[in-house]
């Protein structure tokens, strides 16, 4: 039987545009690992609020970026995250860690160390990989086969947000939404951005299963040129 090439596919874009579900259904369905980025702040910034480190001090942050021992497991059925070997994936969803995440992966120190962990991964995605956050196309995987970028209106993405959490207020979650989107895009290090040569998905009146059969399609297309 012929095998298939590995795939590199690299999927950005702002909060709630539906990255994680996209990204995960995508590599189940290709047979693809797949890694949560986002996670792996999150899971620095756990650390640094559990640590007593002052998350409006970057330079105690810096300090201390290379200390904890941050591990992603990569099956899109089962993904985990742990630190210090702690399964984390509950904590790290927490307001206060959402509220805090973007201040800690403003650091460079920060940044450079999660990076390197997602190229080692990706490097050693035997079958290929979805990577999904906010800078896989412009900086982590600038070579990736493929580049997507989600967006959605910030309704949409707010409706979604307060849907998933239980009685929120749409409102004041648009609010926090467009915050964490302003600090991630206007920070120097490796800001959200779209990389040149992504394909840009607006997502705000399609379903989920619409956009995983765009991005699933994309793939193979790419596959196939190859
Ligand atoms: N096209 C869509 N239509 C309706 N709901 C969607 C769609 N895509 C995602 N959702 C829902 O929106 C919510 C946010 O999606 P998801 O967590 O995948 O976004 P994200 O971009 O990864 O967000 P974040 O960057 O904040 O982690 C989830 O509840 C998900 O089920
Ligand atoms: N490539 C990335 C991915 C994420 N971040 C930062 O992590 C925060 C949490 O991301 P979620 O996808 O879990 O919501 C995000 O707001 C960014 O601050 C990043 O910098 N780069």
């Amino acid at each position: 039987m012929e095998s298939v090439p590995a795939v590199i596919v690299a999927i950005d874009g702002p909060s709630g545009t539906g990255k994680s579900s996209t990204s995960k259904a995508v590599a189940a369905q290709l047979g693809l690992s797949y890694l949560d980025t986002g996670a792996q702040y999150r899971a620095i910034t756990w650390w640094m609020v559990n640590n007593g480190i002052d998350i409006a001090d970057p330079a105690a942050i810096a300090d201390a970026a290379g200390k904890p021992d941050i591990v992603s497991g990569t099956d899109p059925a089962a993904p985990t995250i742990t630190v210090d070997g702690t399964d984390v994936a509950g904590p790290i969803r927490t307001q206060e860690v959402t509220s805090k995440v973007s201040a800690v992966s403003a650091v460079p120190e920060v940044r450079a160390r999660i990076t390197e962990l997602q190229r080692s991964l990706a490097a050693s995605a035997a079958g290929g990989i979805v990577v999904e956050g906010r800078d896989i196309g412009t900086t982590v995987l600038p070579d990736a086969d493929l580049k997507v970028f989600l967006t959605a209106s910030a309704e949409a993405r707010a409706a979604r947000r307060s849907g998933e959490l239980k009685g929120a207020d749409v409102q004041a979650t648009r609010e926090a939404l467009l915050k964490r989107d302003a600090a991630d895009s206007s920070r120097k290090t490796s800001p959200l951005a779209k990389a040149d040569d992504a394909v840009e998905v607006d997502t705000s009146d399609l379903t989920l299963p619409q956009v995983i059969a765009c991005v699933v399609s994309l793939v193979e297309e790419k596959r196939a040129a190859r």
